[in-house]
């Protein structure tokens, strides 16, 4: 079973103002028991993309195909896809039990059959001991695995998850990706997981789409975004950290990760000035100021050795670490 988009196009209409594009010809294919994970900025599309493959948003043009059937025109009930949202919507008044069971009660299942279902689905995402608790006796995490065991116990065609661990503590979130990959091998469908995290984004992708201003800039592995952002928009928004990117020179922009950024109080590389550093574990994150443009920069260098704060330093790096984009057209070059 695989998910198709074909050139899906979503704009709003505001009176007064100019359209708001949030799809241009969006194109993605998620194959059977892949996750896909989408990244990029706040109003890139993202949240439309999942909304318009769940059927809560209608296209202007384009298709959504499920195991080679048009879904386009067919009601969000009927089309066997599942989303779960940053704030699990669950009813706070029902107990766990019949949070996770209410779509199959309302769908007629037998009672007893629904509440075998959902003592197994439960056990899956370890919600069991929780099935007598309402809502606002459960921590963040425990609502998104009862949110994933409301949407599992339907067996979906397709699952998509639109921030589900933002509002989860960093503690539990690790755990929870682990619940997500086990929700991912049990049901062997087309997954589309949003996200603003960049190591969820790293560790969860099978594959990761950056969305920029309504399109898909790259839609790749993880290792080959980072290692070769197809543009200057995903180096920028991929990562850990974003790339630092230089002033143009002859039509072209480099590229150097913080990581591979070298200090020199000497040198023939761009004079910066040290404005402030931050700790990030062993490491240090210094950023930095260029002349003349006045760019900034950020720097990761081990801890013990950074520069002061005011200091003056040279920018250096390893050319075989170097990005090369097109200054006009934000394209990597060769
Ligand atoms: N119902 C709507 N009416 C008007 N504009 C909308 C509507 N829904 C979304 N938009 C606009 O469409 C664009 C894409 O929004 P969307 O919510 O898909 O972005 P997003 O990438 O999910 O953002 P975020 O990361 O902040 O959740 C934004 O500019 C947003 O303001």
């Amino acid at each position: 079973m695989s998910l198709r988009i074909e050139a899906a196009h979503r704009a709003f209409r505001a009176r007064g103002r100019d359209d708001v594009v949030a799809l241009d010809g969006v194109d993605l294919t998620v194959g059977e028991g892949e996750l896909l994970v989408v990244v990029g900025r706040s109003g890139s599309g993202k949240t439309t993309l999942l909304r318009v493959v769940a059927g809560l948003e209608p296209l202007d043009s384009g298709r959504v195909l499920l195991d080679g059937e048009d879904l386009t025109a067919t009601a969000p009930g009927a089309r066997g896809v599942a989303l779960v949202f940053q704030e699990a919507a669950l009813f706070p008044h029902l107990r766990v039990r019949d949070n996770i069971g209410i779509g199959e009660r309302a769908r007629g299942a037998d009672r007893k059959v629904t509440e075998a279902a959902v003592v197994e689905v439960a056990a899956t995402l370890d919600v069991e001991d929780l099935l007598d608790r309402t809502p606002s006796e459960l921590s963040g995490g425990e609502r998104q695995r009862v949110a994933l065991a409301r949407a599992m116990i339907r067996s979906p065609r397709a699952l998509l998850l639109d921030e589900p661990l933002a509002a989860v503590d960093a503690e539990q979130r690790g755990r929870m990706r682990g619940v997500i990959r086990d929700v991912q091998r049990r049901l062997g469908v087309p997954m589309i997981h949003v996200t603003h995290d960049q190591s969820e984004a790293m560790a969860l992708g099978d594959r990761v789409a950056l969305m920029d201003r309504g399109r898909v800039v790259q839609c790749d592995t993880p290792d080959a975004l980072y290692a070769a952002p197809s543009h200057v928009a995903v180096a920028r928004g991929f990562g850990p950290l974003p790339m630092n990117i230089l002033p143009p020179e002859r039509g072209v922009c480099v590229g150097v990760r913080p990581e591979r950024v070298r200090l020199d109080p000497s040198g023939s590389g761009p004079l910066c000035a040290v404005m402030e550093r931050e700790p990030a574990g062993e490491d240090s994150l210094i950023h930095l100021v260029c002349a003349p443009e006045g760019t900034a920069v950020v720097a990761r260098v081990p801890r013990g050795s950074e520069p002061r704060p005011g200091d003056q330093v040279r920018l250096s790096w390893d050319p075989a670490h170097e990005h090369r984009f097109n200054a006009t057209t934000g394209e990597r070059v060769a």
